[in-house]
């Protein structure tokens, strides 16, 4: 059995079409990152196979329950990590951890899982107080209440510093082990990349590619970078490597070439290249194309260039920056 599949659904508000005849299939067992820019689709998805949101044509199952009319028991067989956890203010986290055990008629220890997300600490505190990625951490807690075959994470590292997220991405490698499959929505690819076997990207409400990443990579030839230290930058470098078979961009930085090979294969002329025109080469740098390039590729239509890269490195940072925040 699949721990989820979509058949057609869809999902309209107004003129909207949020979600447009998505076919999707979660295997067990496997960790789904389900990406997609704002506005994508990914949150209105999720309401779907959680029962919130009612699809407006289209069919699914979650656990082999059906989305629209046993999502009750849908719920009651998985953790979610919804998108704006709301904590309730008077509550301590232990309160809250317990409730969620409760709620799926389990009897884990709530201080076991206080533990596991770094709560451990502030279990006596009220929630009301915590900050974002505190209460992040908690909303997780209550999601692994239970042990449950599937987690549905909507965003799971927002609101979480550069450790929590490494920690995140841990407790879901270690439920994954455990045999939990994963689902979870995110716009930071590199929380993707490190962790998810397949991936689908959504794009205006549809799926637009769906593979493991190394596959989706190949198949849309993803560009390889190459970053070459000179001594110095020759004049004639810029125009010379421009004009070469498979070149899709130049830049330099100091005494950083950069090129961009649209084919893997044409990382050894270009060195050739340069090497010929008489300098010394201190350093050679390879950077393949990252799922970011890949992202950007298919969720905007360009194909990226070194500056695009570098907007969209720029784009990750300043999201990591605002969940410092
Ligand atoms: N309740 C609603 N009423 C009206 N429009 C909605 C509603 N929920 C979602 N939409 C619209 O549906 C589209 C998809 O939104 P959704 O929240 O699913 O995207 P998302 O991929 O989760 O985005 P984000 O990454 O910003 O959370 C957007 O155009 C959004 O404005």
């Amino acid at each position: 059995m699949d721990a989820i599949t979509t058949n057609s659904l869809s999902r309209r508000f107004g003129d909207v079409n949020a979600v447009e005849s998505l076919d999707l299939t979660v295997q067990t067992g496997e960790i789904y990152g389900f990406l997609g820019p704002n506005g994508a689709g990914k949150s209105t998805t999720i309401n779907m196979l959680l029962g919130f949101t009612p699809p407006s044509t289209g069919s699914g199952t979650v656990l082999g329950s059906d989305l629209e009319h046993e999502s009750v028991a849908v719920r009651q067989s998985i953790g979610v990590l919804p998108e704006d956890f709301g904590v309730y203010g008077r509550l301590t986290a232990r309160k809250h951890v317990r409730f969620a055990i409760e709620t799926k008629g389990a009897n884990d220890d709530p201080d076991d899982l206080l533990a596991r997300v770094e709560l451990a600490d502030v279990a006596d505190r009220t929630a009301g107080g915590f900050s974002t990625g505190m209460k992040q951490r908690l909303a997780l807690a209550m999601a692994l209440a239970g042990s449950p075959d599937l987690l549905i994470l909507d965003e799971p590292s927002s609101g979480l510093d550069p450790n929590g997220a490494r920690e995140m991405r841990a407790i879901i490698r270690e439920e994954n082990e455990r045999g939990t499959t994963v689902f979870f929505s995110s716009h930071v690819m590199e929380q993707v990349e490190a962790i998810c076997d397949r991936v689908g990207i959504m794009r205006d409400g549809r799926l637009i590619a769906e593979d493991a990443i190394d596959s989706l990579k190949d198949r849309f030839d993803a560009d390889s970078r190459l970053v070459v230290t000179l001594d110095t930058v020759a004049d004639d470098i810029v125009p010379t490597l421009e004009t070469m078979n498979g070149v899709t961009d130049v830049n330099v930085d100091g005494n950083d070439v950069s090129v961009v090979v649209a084919d893997a294969s044409r990382k050894a002329p270009v060195i050739e290249a340069v090497g010929a025109s008489g300098v010394t080469i201190e350093d050679i740098r390879i950077d393949d194309s990252s799922l970011e390039d890949l992202f950007a590729t298919l969720t905007t239509g360009e194909r990226p260039t070194s500056r695009h890269a570098e907007e969209n490195a720029a784009n990750t940072t300043q999201l990591i920056r605002e969940a410092d925040q």
